[in-house]
């Protein structure tokens, strides 16, 4: 059973200030990674942002805010930038870890050399969607397998866009891990007024909510993009939610999950919002781009590009059907037209059958 504890009952009335938190180092200075800096900075925490290019380490370090990822965030005082490794995490504490899904393990691994037997006492939380390509591994099970001495994992989901989190709008997320102690704490450290914080147990269902809904969200900006309309979107939706609630089922997870903040929350925004850089994929795509030129035109990670052929594997092994995820796969990795994809799909895949089945 999950427990989806509110750490901030309702935002808007926690009138006090927040408490010192203890130090955390934020692992990778992207968009989502310069945004939770500036939340945890916000809450209270001495923040460290580490990021692997120095050039524009010290030109944020002078600006006081990442143009390159989030321009229109100014950092707080308590934010410090830093571009050397071991300064940055070789006394750390706490460590969340913010890199694409692609980088994840390289980063793990870089911290088990660092950290050596202090592992041990680790608080490691990421926020990273995705399966790792070429294992088919979630998130925290690289963790288990290249930390296995450390026993505070979290992992902070759902659905959360860097600029609004940066910008300080209302947002809601849920740090899901094996110890729900730790788990609270991360979730206090991230709790300001416009910020509310759940946790859970369920990584298994967080991680695959996360790591789906990157592929689905390429999927609705391939049939929006296409002219198919609003109730195409939403039957993608909602057919996507019951393909990443089967997949998450036979891997584990928690049906409840899938209904909260990392399961429908996020596939939702992402599925309906052009600050999502998938569904921006997706509509990219459907006017005729390429994959490479809608990616440099993005700029940024676009998850769903991977999931799509770590979930389409994924769902094979486990014999888990997941028609939409077939169609998006045939268009990302086998080059078939958006249009022939999603009109087989509307047509044909989801055409027929019981409902809940
Ligand atoms: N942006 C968002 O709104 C949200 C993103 N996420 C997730 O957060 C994760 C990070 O994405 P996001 O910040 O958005 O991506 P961005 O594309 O904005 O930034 C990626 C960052 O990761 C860095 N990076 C890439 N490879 C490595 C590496 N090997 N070692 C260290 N740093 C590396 C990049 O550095 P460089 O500039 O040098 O290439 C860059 O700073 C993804 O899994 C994403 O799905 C989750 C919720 C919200
Ligand atoms: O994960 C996200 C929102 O929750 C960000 O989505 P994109 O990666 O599609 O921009």
């Amino acid at each position: 059973m999950s427990i989806e504890t509110t750490v901030a009952d309702a935002g808007d009335q926690i009138t006090t200030m927040p408490e010192q938190m203890p130090a955390i180092t934020v692992i990778g200075a992207g968009s989502w990674g310069t945004a939770l800096a500036i939340q945890l900075a916000r809450a209270g925490s001495v923040v460290t942002l580490w990021g692997r290019d120095r050039d524009l380490m010290s030109q944020m370090q002078q600006q006081r805010l990442n143009e390159r990822y989030l321009p229109a965030c100014s950092f707080p005082d308590n934010l410090k930038v830093e571009a050397d490794w071991d300064r940055a995490v070789a006394d750390a504490q706490r460590i969340l870890v913010s890199v694409p899904s692609h980088a994840f393990r390289a980063v793990l691994e870089q911290l088990a050399s660092t950290l050596g037997e202090r592992v041990a006492t680790l608080e490691l939380a990421w926020a990273t969607k995705g399966f790792e390509l070429s294992t088919g591994l979630l998130p925290h099970q690289l963790a288990h397998k290249l930390l296995p001495e450390c026993n505070n994992y979290a992992v902070v989901s759902g659905p959360t866009f860097a600029l609004e989190v940066g910008a300080g709008l209302p947002t809601a997320i849920t740090v899901a891990g094996s110890n729900p102690e730790w788990s609270m704490r991360m979730a206090s450290a991230l709790r300001t007024k416009n910020f509310i914080a759940y946790t859970s147990e369920d990584m298994v269902g967080v991680e695959i909510g996360g790591a789906v809904k990157n592929a689905l969200a390429i999927g609705a900006g391939l049939s929006d993009g296409l002219g198919f309309g609003a109730n195409a979107r939403i039957a993608m939706i909602n057919r996507g939610l019951r393909e990443l609630s089967r997949l998450g089922l036979a891997m584990g997870a928690e049906a409840e999950t899938f209904v909260g903040l990392a399961g429908m929350g996020d596939l939702v925004l992402t599925c309906t919002d052009d600050q999502s850089r998938n569904r921006r994929m997706g509509l990219a795509l459907a006017s005729g781009k390429s994959i490479d030129e809608a990616a440099e035109e993005i700029g940024q990670v676009v998850e769903g590009i991977g999931a799509a052929r770590a979930v389409y594997e994924q769902a094979k092994r486990l014999n888990v059907r997941m028609p939409i995820i077939e169609q998006i796969y045939r268009v990302v990795v086998e080059g078939v037209a958006p249009r022939d994809a999603v009109e087989a799909l509307l047509s044909r895949e989801l055409g027929a059958g019981k409902e809940h089945g």
